[in-house]
């Protein structure tokens, strides 16, 4: 059984004071994480300070990205050994807009995901797709290149702590969600590439989120489906209310 995972990704809002007054806001009010897990990925710089915040509430705070070494001559980057240290578990990677503004290719992605595994954070693994790919008619799917090539090297042991997100970006903060038909085969394609990479017991295990404009209205009906075992949000996450709707969607 694959425990429901909602997780917000902040990307570059919130103030320090106002990401705190967001944990003392939901904190009390949060289902039990053997229930629904739920997490926001938030800036690094105040990790710490919502980690603390959120002590003993079931709120995971986590980072959105991570550096491919644990520390050295890399100015400005994040060290994932010091994210794990100063309270985060879990650790998003491959965004789109990581993709697109940064140029982080999939071989650079594969490299953050041995790095957050070495430090302890569990990567939550984002691929992208695009109108313009599939109306080109890819012959081998894009999100499966994407994966195939993020999971490489990766054990049957290290695949039970990783969470893959399939994330069409022509739906990210444009308020147009992907259907739950659309969603769900994006999920679906996700699970069965693992499933040859690896085999049913993984692919069974592993969690598949779904990430695009959604929202308190439309999650219930995403989150019905078989394949789709959590979502990742952006805009609607940043209010405490429509977060803990969220949270609270069954
Ligand atoms: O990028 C996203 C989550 O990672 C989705 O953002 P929106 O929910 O704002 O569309």
């Amino acid at each position: 059984m694959r425990t429901p995972f909602i997780v917000g990704n902040w990307k570059m809002n919130k103030t320090a004071a106002e990401a705190i007054e967001f944990v003392h806001a939901v904190a009390d009010e949060l289902p039990a994480a053997t229930k629904v897990e739920s997490a926001v990925a938030v800036s690094p710089l105040y990790v710490q300070a919502m980690a603390e915040a959120a002590k003993g509430s079931p709120l995971e705070i986590m980072g959105e990205n991570i550096f491919y070494e644990q520390a050295g001559a890399y100015t400005g980057e994040v060290s994932p050994q010091v994210l794990k240290e100063v309270g985060a578990n879990y650790v998003l990677l491959g965004h789109s807009e990581r993709r697109m503004y940064f140029h982080e290719s999939d071989e650079i992605i594969n490299r953050k995901v041995f790095a957050a595994l070495k430090a302890g954070l569990k990567p939550i693994i984002c691929c992208d797709e695009t109108m313009g790919r599939q109306a080109a008619g890819d012959k081998i799917h894009w999100v499966v290149s994407q994966i195939l090539t993020d999971l490489r090297g990766l054990t049957d042991e290290q695949m039970k702590l990783i969470s893959i997100a399939y994330e069409p970006s022509w739906a990210i903060g444009t308020g147009k969600s992907a259907t739950a038909e659309q969603a769900e085969e994006g999920c679906y394609l996700i699970r069965q590439t693992v499933a040859d990479i690896y085999n049913d017991e993984i692919a069974n295990g592993i969690r598949v989120l779904y990430g695009g404009s959604v929202n308190p209205s439309n999650i219930a009906d995403l989150m019905d489906r078989h394949d789709i075992d959590g979502v990742l949000v952006g805009n609607a996450s940043l209010d405490p209310d429509s977060f803990l709707k969220l949270v609270n969607y069954k």
